[in-house]
């Protein structure tokens, strides 16, 4: 296992490129734990597979370096960096058995046999195919494949890294929140340093304990999925984690109020005056419809979604999300919306502004 470094990071697809714009992967610099669990989460293009595929070894950066623990492996092909990959689609051995096929990266590196029996049969109830061990691959369905995939990318104890690649994509709706499950609880059981690539924040945010969110190339956030939820760094990180995404509304920021086309909102903390385009973000669960306090609101309706309502409203001139809790009745007199003050976040050219003490 190691620990991995990425210095002064960035790639373009480009033999001359001539601006930022032409950077797939924008200038970054991150260390990532030894052991540590991370998904790399954002929409399609945004350069999560260009981040994988040079840790990988399959792309070589056109700046920067890559270390595993203490040693550079930038200029390393694939097969010298130690790591096992699992990748979207299942890559199994037909005319082998599933046991084969799961021992194939031990036997390959000359492991002893009674190990190999051992390491097999464990990966094997991890993944709930003991039954399955004398099966040849043959005939199985493309989720059972993926299993195999997965114990296989899993069953080596020695490697620097376990790369996934959205390897849940052909897994069946109802499987993968199990296989996701069994995921996380082999991270913790064998302890491997795991990068996880997903553009589904439910995967993202059960399997990771630290989530990296990327956007247009950089990485605009990488925290826990409570920091996420809590404060997000940067509006796209508002938007894209949660159900539904951060309310954001325009905003002139003056010390510690916002105004907004409906009124003002204090803001609890103090903010100066913040240059550029000014946003406030809050949550739909942080905002609470009322009857006269906050900013005038129209309903325009109600969603059931099971443990909670959503309403979908209008206030300050745009389009807002607000969770209500079961069992409060929405009434025609309220007329209002407000914000818990201390979870409002505050945002300049996208970017969260952090506040001082009002
Ligand atoms: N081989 C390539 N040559 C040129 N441009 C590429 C190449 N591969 C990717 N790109 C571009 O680099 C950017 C990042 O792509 P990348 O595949 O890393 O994104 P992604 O987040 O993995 O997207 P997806 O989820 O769709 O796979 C995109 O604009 C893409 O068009």
């Amino acid at each position: 296992m190691a620990r991995i470094t990425l210095q002064n990071l960035a790639h373009s697809y480009l033999s001359h490129p001539r601006g930022e714009a032409d950077f797939a992967l924008k200038q970054m610099d991150h260390v990532w734990d030894d052991g540590g669990a991370y998904a790399l989460l954002g929409s399609s293009g945004c350069g999560k597979t260009t981040l994988l595929n040079i840790i990988s070894g399959l792309l070589r950066p056109s700046q920067g370096r890559v270390l595993f623990g203490d040693r550079d492996v930038t200029g390393e092909e694939t097969a010298e960096r130690n790591i096992a990959q699992v990748f979207q689609f299942p890559v199994v051995y037909d005319t082998m058995t599933v046991r084969d096929n799961l021992a194939f990266p031990l036997k390959n590196r000359r492991m002893d046999a009674a190990y190999v029996a051992g390491r097999v049969q464990h990966v094997a109830r991890m993944i709930g195919m003991e039954d399955w061990l004398d099966r040849k691959a043959k005939g199985l369905t493309a989720d059972a494949k993926q299993k195999i995939s997965l114990g296989r990318g899993m069953v080596r104890e020695d490697v620097n890294a376990i790369l996934f690649d959205e390897p849940l994509t052909v897994i069946d709706p109802h499987m993968k929140w199990e296989l996701r499950t069994q995921l996380k609880s082999l991270h913790r059981e064998f302890g491997h340093t795991m990068i996880y690539v997903t553009h589904d924040q439910t995967e993202a945010l059960t399997f990771a304990d630290k989530v990296v969110v990327m956007y247009d190339g950089r990485v605009v956030q990488m925290g826990t999925p409570e920091e996420l939820f809590e404060k997000p760094a940067h509006t796209f990180v508002g938007y894209f984690i949660g159900s539904p995404g951060m309310n954001l509304f325009d905003a002139r920021i003056e010390g510690a109020r916002a105004h907004l086309a409906g009124g003002a909102v204090e803001l609890g903390r103090s903010y100066g005056s913040v240059a550029g385009r000014t946003q406030i973000g809050i949550r739909p669960e942080y905002a609470v419809l009322t009857r006269g306090e906050g900013i005038p609101v129209t309903i325009r309706r109600v969603e059931d979604v099971g443990r909670h309502r959503l309403v979908r409203a209008e206030a300050a001139g745009q389009a807002l999300s607000i969770v209500v809790p079961e069992g409060m009745p929405v009434s025609a007199d309220l007329t209002h919306v407000s914000f818990a003050q201390d979870r409002i976040s505050v945002y300049a050219d996208d970017w969260r502004v952090e506040g001082s003490a009002a």
